[in-house]
């Protein structure tokens, strides 16, 4: 997504080490990175590439050894960011659905006035309203990972991190999870997409890739699977492209021209029938 305005968080030149039992360790090496009001940011790497690391240095639980994250938002020093782990166990207390989401805003200080109103809202959005007097124990994985986003929305972040946090769904609860965050996305929240599955690409308006600590990648998701003469950055990096872009990807070669590149099964449908 092409941006002119300031962006509302900014890494410049971050970089991450952490002194080990068995000598110094670089985390992140030089990162220079600006999130956007608004915009779907998706980070890709291998395992151990740095990922989770970036995400803590952009929720500010993680302060750079050296280099500098600014934000934008008026009068205050850091962004605020809420973050959806891989595991919702590891991050759930309440004993209900509605509990749960309370005790985020009880904890941020929200007035007690304010509370029902605010939880209501959040579950509303994620769709969950109607289990608000449920047993968290009785939810699905997907579900879950719903309400970890309503507890995360109803104390109004400037930025939802999705950290791996589709890993352990199935296919439904994954699709779900991702249609509330671009629903989310619509009405003006910033989301940045951490993911092994490259599916979950079409999503996002831009994408970096990381290597070894190191941003190896920054641009269009189309980009990142369709560039290069013999291979894509997603296989440099040793992933297999999604499907949808194999055959894609098969089809350019057989001389078919492809318009947009698609990176969904339903983009590629598209692209064939007009394709000459
Ligand atoms: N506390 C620590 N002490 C030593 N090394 C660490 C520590 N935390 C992370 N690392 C190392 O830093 C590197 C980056 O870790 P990070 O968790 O950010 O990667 P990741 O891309 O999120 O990995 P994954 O996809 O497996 O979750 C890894 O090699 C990891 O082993």
């Amino acid at each position: 997504m092409k941006n002119t305005i300031s962006p509302l968080l900014r890494l410049d030149g971050v970089t991450v080490r952490l002194s080990a039992m068995e000598g110094p360790v670089l985390l992140l090496e030089d990162i220079t990175l600006d999130l956007h009001q608004g915009e779907w940011l998706a980070i890709v790497g291998p395992n151990g590439s740095g990922k989770s690391t970036l995400a803590k240095v952009i929720a500010g639980l993680c302060p750079p050894t050296e280099g500098t994250v600014m934000t934008d938002v008026q009068g205050r020093e850091s962004a605020f960011v809420q973050m959806i782990f891989q595991n919702p166990d590891t991050h759930l207390f309440g004993e209900t659905v509605y509990d749960e989401v309370c005790f985020g805003l009880e904890n941020r200080g929200i007035p007690g006035e304010q509370i029902r109103e605010r939880a209501m809202a959040a579950l509303r959005e994620v769709g969950l309203e109607h289990k608000a007097d449920a047993a968290v124990a009785s939810l699905s994985g997907g579900q879950k990972q719903l309400l970890a986003a309503a507890g995360c929305l109803a104390v109004r972040p400037d930025v939802l991190l999705f950290d791996e946090a589709t890993s352990m769904l199935d296919p439904l609860s994954r699709d779900c999870l991702l249609h509330t965050a671009r629903r989310l996305q619509q009405s003006g929240m910033t989301i940045v997409w951490i993911t092994q599955l490259l599916e979950e690409l079409a999503y996002a308006d831009r994408a970096i890739a990381l290597e070894n600590g190191a941003q190896v990648y920054e641009g269009s998701p189309e980009r990142f699977f369709y560039e290069g003469p013999d291979a894509s950055m997603c296989e440099r990096l040793g992933f297999q492209p999604p499907f949808t872009v194999a055959v894609a990807r098969g089809l350019l070669l057989r001389g078919l021209r492809l318009e947009p590149l698609p990176l969904t099964p339903e983009d590629l449908a598209k692209a064939v029938s007009s394709a000459q």
